[in-house]
């Protein structure tokens, strides 16, 4: 009986371990599940990672190549449609004038010929008039004091004649009377003579009157042709005063005419530059604004994208995890009914027992089913605590990566945003430039052919300034030699050692010269470090304040606001001691290792510090070739202190901002300039580097990049 109830105590401790066993199983099962997170959650991290960068790498250009043709695009059709209505509207706007011109000399002419000769005519009738009433009245007098005279005259000698005549008649008469007495034919004789004398004064009056007549009707012929001569000479004398004051008020009219016209004009295309500016600067804000906008969806679907196969992986792994407990409660459930079935049949045959081995039986039993419950407690609760730090774990997982992935792409699209910006920025600038120039350029042709002189415009845009270059007085003065401002300021800066070591800093190179050799570069890490760089403006914006102000007429053809290192001892022992020969000519050798002929010549032959200013001082540097075999430029501030800026390179059609600290260096010879800024101060370190000794390298060197 009792080796029975042994037995059965035995079989209770068996069965108890065996539980203890399955429940070690479920631990087991527990670490095979942590693996299986773990693994998951290292796939999760590597998968979300490489899909980020892919899908980064893929959007990036995507995007950037989208933005770039669009502004094109818009560019472009903005540009021809500018073009074609300012042409249009010039072509309309000259036909116009001229038509309106012609017009009104026609009109002006018309009328004032059709008055002056109505004037002309009436005047000449009333001069005329006059001059016939003066003519008559002069001829009737002279011709009256003529037949005076002639009667006076006549009738003088008549009567001298009549008087010598009588008093022969008288003598006669005399010697009659003492005929008479012997003849009554003296009487008749005497009576015959006074007759015939008187007969004789009727016929000289008669005679005197013809004459009279005659000579009035003379005086009246002589007149007429007088008078036509007069009123010719009066009629050309008015047509031509006529006509000069014709000529007069019709030249003032069209000079009057051509001033309205012209003030009209101007104040018409300048109308229109600034609505196309207007509708330019709204066009690409718009673009701008569209694209921004275009660009954030892009970035949310992606990051969307990234996550989608993150949570569809937790969902997965958390219907495993689900599973995985189901199992193991049905497990659990399995074995309670058996221990409960068991312990029915234990209790069965422990009825039969005797109490007190029943009572032994029944704690051994309790006791193995307290210790298999708390062992299967505690098993419980680890793996209780192993999934929940899991879910933890995988949510902190989940959101870092899409964190991450959210932040390169918020990143990537700011670059991409700032870029396309940068761009449409210069392109509106250079856009609005040229309809400005040819606006200008129209209307001074126009106004020239107006006036008959045709005009030659020469314009000047921001970045046309021919062949000229900074500070030298020929384009190819870029050694010591040929540049005697060099001469004193190449002593500031020592040569670099025969020996000393090339290191090839991390560069990205922009614009690709002849036989594919690299013209422009920045560093792709920062070469300065931001301590350096506050020491340097410190100590110019110190000198300056001592000295009254920044210079800003030290060079000849493009002025920069600047302060040279002969000012700043400073910089200049920090330039010798460390920067130039361990950090900068290394940089400028490796960068332009395929061209230089000796990189261990180069030597800087002039720096300073430029500030741009954009409330109130400079704001940008014209397009211009420096006087240096190479130059390169250092960020002395971070780029969130300006806005715009960056140096602008004609072989890339857009300028290179860099942040602090960084160097950009290029082929002196290479159009470039300083891009405007915009908002804010930007500083920069600015050096020549020529090569010492080998000048006429140089000068072949600067000829084989200038096209670029
Ligand atoms: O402002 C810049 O980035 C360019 C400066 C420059 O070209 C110069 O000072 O010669
Ligand atoms: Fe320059």
């Amino acid at each position: 009986m009792q080796h029975e109830v042994r037995r059965a105590a035995q079989e209770a401790f068996e069965k108890g371990k065996a539980a203890i066993t399955r429940s070690a199983d479920r631990a087991m099962l527990a670490a095979a599940h942590q693996r299986a997170l773990d693994e998951a959650r290292g796939l999760i991290k590597e998968e979300s990672k490489l899909a980020a960068r892919e899908a980064i790498a893929r959007a990036v250009p995507m995007q950037r190549q989208a933005t770039q043709s669009h502004i094109d695009e818009l560019l472009a059709a903005e540009r021809s449609r500018l073009e074609i209505a300012s042409r249009e509207a010039l072509r309309m706007q000259s036909e116009r004038l001229q038509a309106e011109a012609n017009k009104r000399v026609a009109a002006v002419r018309a009328e004032s010929s059709a008055q002056a000769e109505a004037m002309a005519s009436a005047s000449a009738r009333a001069m005329l008039e006059a001059a016939r009433e003066d003519a008559r009245r002069e001829e009737r007098i002279h011709a009256v004091n003529l037949a005076r005279q002639e009667v006076r005259e006549a009738l003088e000698a008549e009567r001298a004649r009549a008087a010598i005549e009588r008093s022969e008649a008288v003598k006669l008469a005399l010697a009659a009377e003492e005929r008479r007495r012997g003849a009554e034919v003296s009487k008749v004789a005497v009576t015959a003579v006074l007759e015939q004398s008187a007969g004789h004064a009727r016929s000289v009056e008669a005679m005197a009157a013809a004459q009279l007549r005659r000579a009035l009707d003379q005086a009246e012929l002589r007149h007429k042709l007088q008078q036509k001569q007069a009123v010719h000479e009066a009629v050309q004398e008015a047509l031509e005063r006529r006509k000069r004051a014709e000529e007069q008020s019709v030249a003032a009219m069209v000079a009057a005419a051509l001033e309205a016209a012209t003030q009209r004009h101007v104040a018409q295309t300048q109308a229109a530059v600034r609505e196309a500016e207007a509708k330019v600067r709204a066009s690409i804000e718009a673009a701008q604004r569209e694209e921004a906008a275009r660009l954030r969806e892009e970035a949310k679907a992606e990051a969307l994208a990234l996550i989608k196969p993150q949570l569809q992986r937790q969902q997965a792994v958390e219907i495993a995890i689900r599973e995985a407990e189901e199992r193991a409660r049905d497990r659990e459930r399995q074995l309670a009914s058996q221990v409960q079935v068991r312990i029915g049949e234990l209790a069965m045959e422990i009825a039969e027992q005797p109490k007190a081995v029943q009572e032994a039986t029944r704690r051994a039993v309790r006791d193995a089913e307290e210790r298999a419950d708390s062992r299967l407690k505690m098993v419980h609760e680890a793996y209780e605590k192993a999934a929940a730090e899991q879910q933890v774990q995988i949510k902190e997982l989940l959101r870092e990566s899409a964190v991450r992935a959210k932040a390169q792409q918020q990143a990537a699209v700011a670059q991409a945003i700032g870029e396309a910006e940068a761009k449409a920025a210069d392109e509106k600038t250079s856009v609005l430039e040229t309809a400005r120039q040819a606006v200008q350029l129209a209307s001074s042709q126009m106004a020239g052919q107006l006036q008959g002189t045709p005009t030659r415009a020469a314009l000047q845009l921001p970045y046309t300034s021919g062949a000229s270059h900074r500070r030298c007085g020929t384009p190819f003065a870029i050694s010591e030699r040929h540049n005697q401002a060099y001469k004193e300021t190449i002593k500031l800066f020592e040569p670099l050692p025969r020996d000393a070591p090339l290191h090839r800093t991390p560069l990205i190179s922009h614009v690709t010269g002849p036989d594919g050799v690299g013209l422009v570069h920045t560093t792709a890490e920062p070469l300065l470090s931001a301590q350096e760089c506050e020491y340097i403006i410190g100590e110019a914006e110190e000198w300056a304040a001592r000295a009254g102000g920044w210079t800003s007429k030290r060079h000849f053809n493009h002025p920069t606001t600047d302060i040279p290192l002969a000012e700043l001892p400073l910089t200049r022992w920090f330039l010798n001691s460390d920067a130039l020969p361990n950090r900068i000519y290394p940089l400028l050798g490796h960068a332009f290792e395929s061209s230089l002929p000796n990189w261990r010549a180069l030597r800087v032959a002039d720096a300073f510090i430029v500030k741009y200013n954009a409330s109130g001082g400079q704001t940008f540097l014209s397009k211009h070739r420096d006087g240096s075999v190479l130059s390169f430029n250092v960020a002395l501030n971070a780029r969130s202190e300006y806005e715009g800026g960056g140096t602008w390179f004609e072989g890339l059609g857009r300028s290179l901002p860099i942040e602090r600290g960084h160097v950009c260096a290029h082929a002196g010879g290479v159009l470039h300039g300083g891009h405007p800024i915009t908002g804010g101060v930007r500083y920069i370190l600015v050096a020549f580097v020529i090569l010492e000794g080998y000048q006429n390298w140089a000068m072949r060197f600067m000829k084989s990049v200038w096209d670029y």
